[in-house]
């Protein structure tokens, strides 16, 4: 059964459509794309299904979703599931606000999902009409990593060719064997090309393919562009994508995936002072210290203001306070990260480093019980949302070599756990 999520969900395509045409997008023709997620994934040896995995709180195929939607030129996106998962992928698109979805049952075998897409996408379940799109993109659900230049690569070249495909320079050589298992023949490596996703059709194309695909096609198959070659004599123009087309396939994929998503959020930091002397002194340390461990540190006083855009874009913050352990600096970043709804899709990582700067410069004294209980429940609150929070405490030297030691400590310890987001760690008071 069709389920179209959104009410004005063509409305809404409408309005999209009419930004092209305000020629704010290089693409004046509607775009859909079909994302097959109706499989089992049986190689990944897991019960559930590659596509509904999780990492970093979130399903592989919230993902791949949101990348089709920061496409502008995109109308729609078709997902095509297995009907015992159709509540679970409505369930995943109200968590994570997905726009412009729609679900449609998949097929025993991915040409019948692709199909089943492919059709929703001119006709309802009742049959209705629908505005069919000038061009569909076909792309697996669980390949997340596209970059919409390729998209609009693929897109273009689909429209004037009838069909475009991505293809990636084989890893291994390809060897026929015998009935007995042995070696019959080699292929040459570099006459051959592996097929990937995203592909694009013109829709006639590709529907009427699959009108006249064999059952033995149905069953067996895995290529749309040998369809489109075969049923109606559309030879696809083959563009080598980035090696980033790669599909999750075995479970270690997932931990891949992952590892990529996390490096992505952990290109920067931005560190809020305060605005005291001794706050930016540190920040600016900090800055040097993160610098040289990769990491872009942009430092402000506060996030009021123009600072205020950090929030939009920044995925991890440093508060910085001296001799103050009350964490109501840290309480203003979680309500405006609440307040934007920032940390739906990705965690965000808020790390609070507390300075002790005793008057006489001797070590300062130890926090008293009430920072780490505090500080305790302050995460796990945060958690709840998706905001990972950490603390450091640091004691201010006027030794400068030992000085020097401790922030260079706390750029390592800030470092690795924006880059690692565990949660294992929240709500520890770190000592550097
Ligand atoms: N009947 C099917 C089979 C596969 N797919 C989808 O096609 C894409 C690529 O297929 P593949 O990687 O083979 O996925 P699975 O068939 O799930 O994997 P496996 O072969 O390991 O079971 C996946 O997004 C998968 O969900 C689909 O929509 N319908
Ligand atoms: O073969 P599988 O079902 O694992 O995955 C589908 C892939 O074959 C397919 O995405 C590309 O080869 C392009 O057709």
């Amino acid at each position: 059964m069709d389920r179209p999520v959104e009410p004005g969900h063509f409305s809404a395509c409408e309005a999209r459509l009419d930004k092209h045409m305000a020629g704010l997008c290089s693409v004046d023709f509607p775009v859909a794309v079909v994302l097959p997620a109706g499989g089992s994934g049986e190689r990944t040896g897991l019960l559930t299904p590659k596509q509904f995995c999780t990492f970093l709180n979130r399903p592989l195929i919230s993902y791949t979703i949101q990348t089709f939607e920061r496409v502008p030129w995109i109308q729609s996106i078709v997902v095509v599931v297995a009907k015992e998962s159709l509540d679970l992928m409505m369930d995943i698109i109200h968590r994570f606000h997905h726009r412009n979805v729609l679900v449609v049952h998949g097929g025993s075998t991915r040409h019948r999902s692709i199909f089943n897409g492919v059709r929703a996408l001119s006709e309802g379940e009742d049959g209705t009409a629908r505005v069919k799109p000038k061009v569909v993109i076909i792309h697996d659900a669980v390949r997340p990593f596209v970059e919409e230049d390729f998209l609009l690569k693929i897109t273009m070249a689909a429209k004037e060719q009838g069909a475009a495909g991505a293809i990636r320079p084989l890893v291994s050589t390809v060897i026929a064997t015998t009935l007995e298992g042995y070696l019959d023949h080699s292929l040459e490596r570099t006459k051959y090309r592996a097929s990937e996703m995203p592909q694009g059709f013109i829709y006639d194309v590709i529907y009427q393919a699959y009108q006249r695909c064999s059952e033995s096609d149905f069953e067996f198959g895995t290529e749309c562009l040998h369809l489109a070659l075969q049923y109606c004599g559309t030879n696809a123009k083959l563009i080598e994508g980035p090696p980033t087309l790669w599909k999750v396939t075995y479970k270690r994929d997932l931990a891949a995936a992952e590892s990529i998503v996390k490096e992505t959020l952990s290109q920067s930091a931005c560190v809020v002072t305060g605005g005291s002397a001794q706050a930016t002194e540190l920040a600016n340390a900090l800055q040097r210290s993160m610098s040289a461990l990769d990491m872009e540190v942009d430092v402000i006083s506060d996030l009021i203001g123009d600072n205020a855009k950090s929030l939009s874009k920044e995925w991890n913050f440093i508060q910085l306070s001296v001799n103050s352990s009350c964490f109501s600096e840290v309480g203003r970043i979680l309500g405006a990260l609440e307040e934007a709804d920032r940390a739906l899709l990705h965690p965000v990582v808020i790390i609070w480093v507390y300075l002790n700067v005793s008057e006489d410069g001797s070590s300062a004294s130890e926090p008293t019980g009430g920072e780490p209980a505090a500080m305790m429940e302050l995460a796990t609150g945060a958690k709840l949302g998706n905001i990972l929070v950490y603390g450091i405490q640091l004691h201010h030297s006027k030794e400068a070599t030992l000085w020097g030691r401790s922030v260079e400590k706390v750029a390592q310890m800030s470092c690795a756990l924006i880059r690692d987001r565990s949660p294992a760690l929240t709500g520890q008071l770190l000592q550097a």
